[in-house]
C-alpha cells in the first residue's frame, strides 16, 4: 500500500489568506528539495529529430480522510484501498459485491502530501527540461480534496509549492554558468470561470482568447507572464493572485472553488553555443472545480449557474477523453474553454497525470463512482510528447534570405499552408539583447522554411561529430554564419534549377499546343483545374502557360512510358476549360464529373496510399490540400492506428471532413492524371 505510516493531522478549513505564512515557513520543503535530497530528478536531453515515445496519461486516485468530524460513530468508508494501485467500492446494484478499480497509483487516507508528490508528480518534471510539456490535473467531486492536493495547507504544502520549489532548484542547477543551456522560468495564473478565461495576475484584463499556433501549441495572447528566479518570487505573484480566484460557500464545502484554476509554468532554454537551439517546456498545474450534484449542494441562483458551467466543462472533458480513447476523428476540444486549453495536455504533446480525488463518506458514494469511472477512462489516453525545439531568433536572423525572399511572396504564402493562415502564429521568442543588436538589420527574418531548419541542425550535428573531441565546428559566430550562407546559396541554386526546368516545360507545352490544337483541347481541362492552388508559378507567368507542380515533374521522369489516358465528361460533350489557375470552385466541381479511366484511378489511389503510409510529414506536404499541420496529424494517426488500408481512411484523421476529403481526392488524383496524360514520355 502507498499509505504512509505518518497520519496527517486533519486540519480545519484553511484560509487562503494564511498561505503566505505557510510558504515562508517551508523548512520541511527546503530539506526535501535540498540538492542532496533523495528522489532528485535526473535530467537528460533528448536529441532533436528522434521520434518521441508515446506517453500514457497516468492516473492516480487519492482518498481523503474523514474531515471535520464528518465520520459518525459507526461510519465506515464506502471505499477502501486494496494495494498501492487498486481499490474497491461497494456496488450499489448488488450489496454482495464490490467494484474493483486499478490505477497507476492509489493513495489511501493516510497518505501524505509528499507521498503523492514524490510518487506521481516529481517524476514528470524532468520532461520540462527536455523541452516537453507536462500537466497535473486534480479532478473529483466538490469537497473531495483537490485544492488540498494541489495547494495544501500551511502544515501540509501540496503539489504546487513542492513542484515549484523543485523546478526552480533544477533550473538553477542546469542553467548555471558554464552549463550548455541558459534557463529561465516564467509563471502565469488564470482561472476559467463560467467559460471566461480570466488572468489572475491581472484581473482587470477581462476574458482572454485561447489560440493554437501552427505547431499545435495552445497560447493565450495577452496573458501575464512573470519571470521567477526563486520561490520567494513565485510566492510574491502567486499568493495575492490566489485571492482573486473565485470561491464560494456551498452546502458541501465552505470554500468551494467555483472555477478551474490553471497555473502555467514555462521553462525556456537557450543554448549558449551554436547552433543556439531553444526549447520551451510548459507545466500546467490545474485545480479543477469540483463536479457537483446540485440535488445535494443546494445550489441556487449564481451558484447554480456556476455549477452548470463547471459540470458542462467537466462533461466535455469526459467526452474528449472518450473520443481520444476510441480514436474518433473529431475530438471536441473546442466545446469548452477548459478542454481547448488542455488540448496540448490531453492527447497532445504533454506528459499528463490526473489525480482523481475521492471522499470516503457514504453521501459522496455516487460522486465517487462517477469520478472513478472518469479516471478509469482517462487511463487509456495516449499522449505523444515531442520536444519543442527551434533555433534562437538571432541565429535565424543571420540567414540573409527569408522564405519570402527566396520564393517570392505568393510562394512563401503557399508554402506556409492554409492552416497556418487561419490560426495565430506562435509567440515570437525574444532574442538575447547583445546578439540582436549586432544582427539587427537581418532580424526581420523571423520565419524560416522548416526544411532549412532541419538541414541546419543536421549540418551542425554532422560537423559536431567530425570536429575534434566532438566539439561542433560551428563554434564561432563567423564560421556559423558562413555555413548558414552556404546552405542558403545551395537552396538558391536549387530553386534556380527548378525554375529553369519549369520554363523549359512551359516552352515545350506551348510548342506542342501550337502544332497540335486538338491535343490542347484534350490536355487543358484536366491539367489545370485540380492544380490551380499548388502550381509553381515563375516570376512572370505567360498568359496561357501550362504549369505543372514540382512533384509531377518528378513523377513523369519515373514513369516515362505511361499510357495516355483520356478523360471524358459525363454528359459526353467535352468542354474547353480556361487556363486561368484561379477558376471558381463551381467549375472545379464540373471538372470532377469527368471520368478518369479506372486504371489511372487505381494507380492514383495507390500512389496516394503509398505516400500516406510511407511518407514523412514533409513528403505528405507534397500532396495537394495537405499543409504542415495536417501532415503531422496524418503521421500521428498512422503511428497510433497503423497503416491506412484505403485512401478513404484519411477521413478518420482529425480535421479531414467529408468536404475536405472530396477536394483532397479530386486535387490529387486529377493532379496525377494530368501528369500522366499530358506528359506520357
Ligand atoms: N488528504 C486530506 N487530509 C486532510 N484534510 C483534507 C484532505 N483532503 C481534503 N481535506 C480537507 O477537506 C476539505 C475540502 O477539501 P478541498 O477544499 O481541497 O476540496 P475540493 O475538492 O478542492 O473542493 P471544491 O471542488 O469544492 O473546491 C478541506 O477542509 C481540506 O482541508
Amino acid at each position: 500500500s502507498t499509505s504512509s505510516s505518518k497520519t496527517p493531522t486533519p486540519t480545519s478549513q484553511q484560509s487562503w489568506s494564511l498561505l503566505p505564512l505557510c510558504f515562508h515557513h517551508t523548512s520541511c520543503l527546503k530539506l526535501l528539495f535540498s540538492p542532496s535530497g533523495a528522489g532528485r530528478c535526473r535530467l537528460s536531453k533528448v536529441g532533436a529529430g528522434r521520434r518521441p515515445p508515446p506517453a500514457r496519461v497516468r492516473v492516480a486516485v487519492r482518498l481523503r480522510p474523514f474531515v471535520d468530524g464528518t465520520a459518525g460513530e459507526n461510519d465506515t468508508p464506502c471505499v477502501r484501498g486494496l494495494d498501492s494501485c487498486s481499490l474497491e467500492i461497494a456496488n450499489w446494484r448488488n450489496h454482495q459485491e464490490t467494484l474493483k478499480y486499478q490505477f497507476d497509483a492509489f493513495y489511501g487516507e493516510r497518505s501524505s502530501q509528499q507521498d503523492i508528490y514524490a510518487g506521481s508528480v516529481q517524476p514528470i518534471l524532468r520532461h520540462l527540461l527536455e523541452g516537453q510539456n507536462a500537466s497535473v490535473l486534480a479532478y473529483g467531486p466538490t469537497g473531495a480534496g483537490k485544492t488540498h492536493t494541489m495547494l495544501g495547507s500551511p502544515e501540509q504544502p501540496g503539489v504546487i509549492p513542492r513542484a515549484l520549489m523543485d523546478l526552480l532548484q533544477l533550473t538553477r542547477e542546469e542553467g548555471a554558468e558554464g552549463r550548455p543551456w541558459a534557463l529561465s522560468v516564467t509563471m502565469s495564473y488564470l482561472e476559467i470561470y463560467q467559460e471566461k478565461v480570466l488572468d489572475l495576475l491581472d484581473p482587470a484584463s477581462g476574458d482572454l482568447v485561447i489560440r493554437e499556433d501552427c505547431r499545435g501549441n495552445i497560447l493565450i495572447p495577452g496573458l501575464t507572464q512573470k519571470p521567477i528566479t526563486s520561490f520567494a518570487d513565485f510566492e510574491r505573484h502567486f499568493l495575492p493572485a490566489s485571492q482573486n480566484r473565485t470561491v464560494g460557500a456551498t452546502r458541501l464545502n465552505q470554500r468551494s472553488s467555483r472555477s478551474h484554476a490553471v497555473l502555467l509554468v514555462k521553462v525556456d532554454q537557450r543554448e549558449r553555443l551554436a547552433p543556439f537551439r531553444q526549447r520551451e517546456g510548459k507545466l500546467y498545474l490545474i485545480d479543477l472545480a469540483g463536479s457537483e450534484d446540485n440535488r445535494r449542494t443546494g445550489n441556487k441562483g449564481l451558484r447554480l449557474k456556476e455549477s452548470g458551467a463547471i459540470n458542462t466543462s467537466l462533461f466535455v472533458l469526459g467526452k474528449v477523453v472518450d473520443a481520444l480513447n476510441q480514436g474518433l476523428p473529431r475530438v471536441p476540444y473546442r466545446d469548452s474553454k477548459l478542454t481547448r486549453l488542455l488540448q496540448d495536455s490531453l492527447g497532445g504533446s504533454a506528459h499528463s497525470i490526473l489525480i482523481a480525488n475521492i471522499a470516503p463518506e457514504r453521501r459522496f458514494y455516487l460522486d465517487t463512482v462517477s469520478a472513478l469511472n472518469f479516471a478509469a477512462r482517462s487511463k487509456e489516453v495516449i499522449n505523444r510528447p515531442f520536444t519543442n525545439e527551434s533555433l534562437q531568433l538571432h541565429v535565424l536572423a543571420s540567414v540573409k534570405l527569408s522564405q519570402k525572399e527566396l520564393l517570392g511572396p505568393s510562394e512563401a504564402k503557399r508554402a506556409r499552408g492554409p492552416e497556418e493562415e487561419e490560426i495565430g502564429s506562435p509567440e515570437p521568442p525574444a532574442a538575447p539583447a547583445s546578439a540582436s543588436q549586432k544582427l539587427s538589420p537581418l532580424q526581420k527574418l523571423s520565419s524560416m522554411d522548416p526544411a532549412m531548419l532541419e538541414r541546419l541542425l543536421s549540418l551542425d550535428r554532422l560537423l559536431g561529430s567530425q570536429g575534434s573531441q566532438g566539439t561542433p565546428l560551428l563554434s564561432t559566430p563567423r564560421r556559423e554564419r558562413m555555413v548558414l550562407m552556404k546552405t542558403v546559396e545551395e537552396k538558391n541554386l536549387e530553386i534556380e534549377r527548378l525554375k529553369m526546368k519549369q520554363k523549359e516545360l512551359e516552352a515545350k507545352v506551348l510548342a506542342q499546343e501550337a502544332t497540335d490544337p486538338k491535343e490542347k483541347e484534350n490536355c487543358s481541362p484536366i491539367m489545370l483545374r485540380p492544380l490551380g492552388r499548388r502550381t509553381v508559378t515563375v516570376a512572370k507567368p505567360l498568359k496561357k502557360a501550362v504549369v505543372m507542380p514540382l512533384q509531377l515533374i518528378q513523377e513523369q521522369a519515373a514513369s516515362p512510358n505511361a499510357e495516355i489516358h483520356i478523360l471524358k465528361r459525363k454528359g459526353g460533350k467535352r468542354k474547353l476549360e480556361s487556363l486561368d489557375a484561379s477558376e471558381s470552385e463551381e467549375k472545379a466541381n464540373d471538372c470532377w464529373e469527368l471520368q478518369i479511366s479506372p486504371e489511372l484511378l487505381t494507380q492514383g489511389r495507390q500512389k496516394i496510399l503509398d505516400l500516406l503510409n510511407k511518407g514523412s510529414a514533409r513528403d505528405l506536404r507534397s500532396l495537394q490540400r495537405i499543409g504542415q499541420k495536417k501532415a503531422q496529424l496524418i503521421v500521428g494517426w498512422r503511428e497510433l492506428h497503423g497503416p491506412f488500408s484505403q485512401v478513404e481512411d484519411l477521413g478518420r484523421v482529425e480535421g479531414m471532413s467529408g468536404k475536405h476529403m472530396e477536394s483532397f481526392l479530386k486535387a490529387n488524383i486529377l493532379g496525377l492524371a494530368a501528369g500522366l496524360r499530358c506528359h506520357p514520355s
